[in-house]
């Protein structure tokens, strides 16, 4: 594939893929095998770290000027008391990655994410791990990558590893996917470890009967008010259950078209949303034809730094019924 951003594209796609490749390594060796006591989060932290290693990595090779605004930092791996974490981590992103790298190395990978973003330039956007919670109980996650231009996202790469190939169809059909999309070119799902001639162009919904639409958000009700949603979606006439799904798996949906809303309603009056967990999945739902918003209409702003400093919370819809839904969430989250 040629044209804008092809290389971009391509390298973010292998990045994205080398990156699940050791999310699912340490799922296999350390969730699934029992070695882990209630509450351990060692693994997710172990895979984040790792995964934003290897991206970073794969990025400063083809991109050595492109700075990276990542979620994670080396901190927690320095010194005596990083010991340990740090050798697990130079270990399974060396499984992973080659020709390998040092300690020194993956620890300065890891700190090219201390990037502060801003509204000139281009940069990159990465959350490692997406849906942390999610990654432990074995469902959703994503490895989330993004390319910003003065301030608006270019390219987005979503990984999803755990997502069914056909959500209505969870038991019988495969798993993973990645999502690409590039400003101006439209939205794309292939399978994880797929190749280009494995990618099918994707769409948003086109329902407009708002009684028969499915509506997404957060498994966890600290990350977003559920109690708000099932207000607007009483006001709407939705009369489905939501569909609780972690992680930016959630835009992936609306932009094939496998649920119609995705509500992010805020919780917390001090919580400002990251650009990482957001700018990805935005521009997928964008180019496959769907709209998204702040809960008060207004574009995402990834011109404002590490954080969405002037947005509260999300909405993405399909084109036909975004005007309806953000009336009524402007009209729940002003009351
Ligand atoms: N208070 C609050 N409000 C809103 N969002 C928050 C909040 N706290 C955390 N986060 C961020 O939510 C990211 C995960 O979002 P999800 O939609 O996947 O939620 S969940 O996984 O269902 O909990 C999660 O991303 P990861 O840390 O990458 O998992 C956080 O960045
Ligand atoms: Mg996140
Ligand atoms: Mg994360
Ligand atoms: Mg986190």
């Amino acid at each position: 594939m040629s044209g804008y951003l092809s290389r971009e594209r391509k390298v973010a796609i292998e990045a994205v893929e080398q990156a699940s490749k050791v999310c699912k390594l340490v799922f296999k060796q350390l969730v699934e095998g029992e070695t882990l006591t209630k509450g351990d989060k060692s693994p997710v932290t172990f895979a984040d770290f790792s995964a934003q290693a290897i991206v970073n990595s794969i990025l400063e090779k083809h991109f050595p000027n492109d700075p990276i605004v990542g979620e994670e930092d080396s901190k927690d791996l320095q010194g005596e008391s990083g010991e340990k974490l740090r050798s697990k981590v130079v270990e399974l992103t060396n499984l992973v990655i080659s020709p390998s790298l040092s300690e020194d190395q993956i620890l300065k990978a890891i700190d090219r994410g201390q990037y502060e973003g801003g509204k000139s330039g281009r940069f990159w956007t990465l959350d490692p791990i997406d849906g942390t919670k999610g990654f432990l109980r074995g469902e959703q996650y994503a490895v989330c990558l993004a390319l910003i231009e003065d301030g608006k996202v270019k390219l987005g790469v979503l990984g999803c590893p755990n997502l069914p190939h056909d959500i209505n169809n969870e038991h019988n059909t495969g798993r993973g996917s990645i999502f690409v999309a590039v400003k101006g070119r439209g939205a794309f799902r292939r399978p994880l470890g797929g190749s280009d001639e494995d990618e099918t162009p994707i769409k948003a919904s086109s329902i407009t009967d708002l009684t028969k639409t499915k509506f997404c958000e957060s498994v966890e009700s600290g990350h977003t008010s559920q109690s708000d949603s099932a207000t607007i979606a009483n006001k709407l006439g939705i009369t489905l259950p939501p569909v609780r799904m972690d992680s930016q798996c959630k835009y992936g949906c609306i932009a094939n078209g496998d649920a119609d809303i995705y509500l992010r309603l805020r919780v917390s009056a001090t919580y400002v949303e990251k650009i990482w967990d957001h700018a990805a999945g935005s521009i997928l739902v964008a180019e496959a034809g769907g709209r998204v918003s702040d809960t008060n209409g207004d574009e995402l702003d990834f011109s404002q730094g590490r954080r969405l400093e002037k947005n509260v919370g999300v909405v993405a819809a399909n084109a036909s019924i975004y005007d309806k839904v953000i009336e009524a969430v402007k009209a729940q989250v002003s009351s």
